[in-house]
């Protein structure tokens, strides 16, 4: 049985995420996604609490249909030590084999604890990108089909849109 991890903000969680879950579950039997920085919530960069963050997720998967005996969804905070990130990250999870990752600091953090790591291809990045979709929201442009729209849904119903423009000041502008 091959277990990987696929660690990442997921602020929110758009289709190229949902494309990496896919991409990866042809790749292991199980795929553990690390929704990192839990932490954090109510800032520009990471609006949704790391709740939030678990229920978008498990919300697409369900609307694709991702089994739920495929996936954990497991939230880890930061620490302040780049060189033990990696053995944070396993104490907090099941075993596993691999890791899913495109970002540079994840990548040289597992590659020196020993894991193996298998780069997703970039999947419609210049548009499914959280960075453009926390933009659009704040400048009330259209990002719904940036996202599975049971994310849409979910954010429209916490007024997750309404929080990131107010946190932002751009409501006043
Ligand atoms: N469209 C995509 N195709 C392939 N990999 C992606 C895509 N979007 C994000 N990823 C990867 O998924 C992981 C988690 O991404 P993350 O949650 O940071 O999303 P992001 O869109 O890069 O967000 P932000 O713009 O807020 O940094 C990272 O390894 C990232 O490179
Ligand atoms: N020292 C640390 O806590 C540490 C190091 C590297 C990555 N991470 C986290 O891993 C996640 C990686 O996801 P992103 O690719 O979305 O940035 C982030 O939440 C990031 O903060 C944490």
């Amino acid at each position: 049985m091959l277990r990987g991890i696929y660690p990442g903000r997921f602020q929110p969680f758009h289709l190229g995420h949902l494309s990496v879950v896919k991409w990866a579950l042809e790749r292991v039997d199980e795929l553990i996604i690390i929704v990192g920085s839990a932490q954090e919530s109510h800032t520009l960069n990471n609006p949704f609490t790391a709740g939030e963050r678990i229920e978008m997720i498990r919300m697409a998967l369900k609307e694709y249909g991702i089994p739920t005996d495929r996936y954990y969804i497991i939230p880890i905070p930061d620490i302040l030590m780049n060189n033990v990130w990696a053995y944070h990250v396993k104490m907090y999870v099941p075993a596993f084999q691999k890791v899913f990752a495109r970002n540079p600091l994840v990548v040289r953090l597992f590659k020196e604890a020993g894991v193996e790591i298998d780069i997703p291809p970039a999947f419609n990045r210049e548009k499914y990108n959280s960075t453009l979709i926390r933009k659009l929201i704040i400048m009330n442009e259209e990002w719904k089909d940036l996202v599975p729209s049971s994310v849409y849904n979910y954010i429209k119903s916490i007024k997750g849109d309404e929080r990131l423009k107010e946190i932002t000041g751009s409501d006043k502008k």
